[in-house]
């Protein structure tokens, strides 16, 4: 069994480190000269620093190994994966391809699930995805996450074939929960870390993450997810960990708007390009979402966080 890893960032790295041992697994990145670093002094410092890559990984920037992978997971950003799989479309064709990425690409307004669906008639799409920083998986701390394909056999398949000890993987069939959890707590988490960035308290942070979560699951259930999905580790798990973590870049992107501070382009932040798709959603399926809308209108630099708190204090009263 032949598992290729694409996309060599922190999470791509920690995956492969919890997945090499029974069978070889290939770390594939973009840049030959850092792939051949990471592969010679068996660490990735500039992604994931001070995590070892154990024997069983070989770290590559060429992507003929995608061509004879039994299972090829995507740990490429959200906004690159389309790109990503039109230029290997040949090899990926007929194979599993597990998204490990979260977000909703701004362009076709899909998540990652129905962008290898859309993009990849043949492949059988899955996503990865749950409540999980790399850095506690590279150190093997650990995590339970959900492991979402429509095709039940091909589930259990990847299930088997990707469960650790310390990586415990739950099914589902329901890519479409799985992929918008991911996507939405990231919107969400920008959110939560504006509100405390601004010293707005804990208790605003409580409120605007349960009003979010409440959107996630009214976008969620209106693009055809169930709601037990979204009450799982793929909505609610990732929702928890990602809007209380300093560890999060959603959440520090999200601190540096609330304290009008500047923050590092280079950092990936999903949450940032996912907020526009979404609002685009939001408005051509007529949907009410506040908080969600709130983060695009900041993100994208229409309003600043004193009026963002002024208008969502200022909503007519209504039922929970
Ligand atoms: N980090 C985490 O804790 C977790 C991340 N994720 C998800 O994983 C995905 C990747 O995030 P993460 O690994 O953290 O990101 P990083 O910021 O650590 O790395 C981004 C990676 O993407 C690569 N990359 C950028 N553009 C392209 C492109 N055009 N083609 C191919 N590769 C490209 C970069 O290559 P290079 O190194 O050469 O610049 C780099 O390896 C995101 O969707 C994120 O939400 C999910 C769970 C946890
Ligand atoms: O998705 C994550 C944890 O589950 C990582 O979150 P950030 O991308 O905000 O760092």
């Amino acid at each position: 069994m032949s598992i290729v890893i694409a996309g060599s960032g922190a999470f791509g790295t920690a995956l492969a480190i919890a997945l090499a041992g029974p069978q070889p697994v290939i770390l594939l990145g973009r840049d030959a000269g850092q792939m051949t670093k990471v592969e010679q002094t068996r660490r990735h410092e500039a992604r994931l620093p001070g995590a070892t890559l154990p024997d069983g990984i070989m770290a590559t920037a060429n992507a003929d190994c995608l061509a004879d992978a039994d299972i090829v997971l995507l740990a490429v950003p959200m906004q690159q994966l389309g790109a990503f799989l039109d230029r290997n479309a040949a090899s990926l064709a007929n194979k599993p391809c597990v998204a490990c990425c979260k977000g909703v690409d701004l362009q076709t307004l899909s998540g990652p699930v129905d962008m290898i669906a859309q993009r990849l008639p043949g492949a059988t799409p899955a996503i990865l995805t749950g409540p999980s920083f790399a850095a506690d998986i590279a150190v093997g701390l650990p995590t339970a996450l959900t492991l979402a394909c429509a095709d039940t056999d091909a589930a259990k398949h990847l299930q088997e074939a990707l469960n650790r000890p310390k990586l415990r993987l739950y099914r589902s069939a329901d890519t479409t929960g799985a992929q918008l959890g991911g996507a939405v707590k990231n919107v969400i988490a920008i959110a939560a870390g504006a509100c405390i960035g601004a010293e707005l308290g804990e208790s605003a942070r409580a409120a605007l993450v349960t009003r979010g979560f409440a959107e996630m699951q009214r976008l969620a259930t209106a693009l055809g997810a169930e709601t037990e999905t979204l009450m799982g580790l793929s909505g609610l798990g990732d929702l928890i960990l990602t809007c209380g973590s300093p560890q999060s870049r959603n959440f520090r992107f999200g601190l540096s708007i609330g304290k009008r501070d500047p923050f590092d382009a280079s950092i990936t932040v999903e949450g940032a390009a996912t907020a526009q798709a979404l609002r685009k959603i939001a408005v051509q399926r007529g949907l009410d979402l506040p908080v969600l809308d709130a983060v695009n209108a900041l993100v994208t630099g229409q309003t600043e966080i004193g009026a963002v708190l002024q208008s969502l204090l200022s909503r007519p009263l209504k039922e929970e």
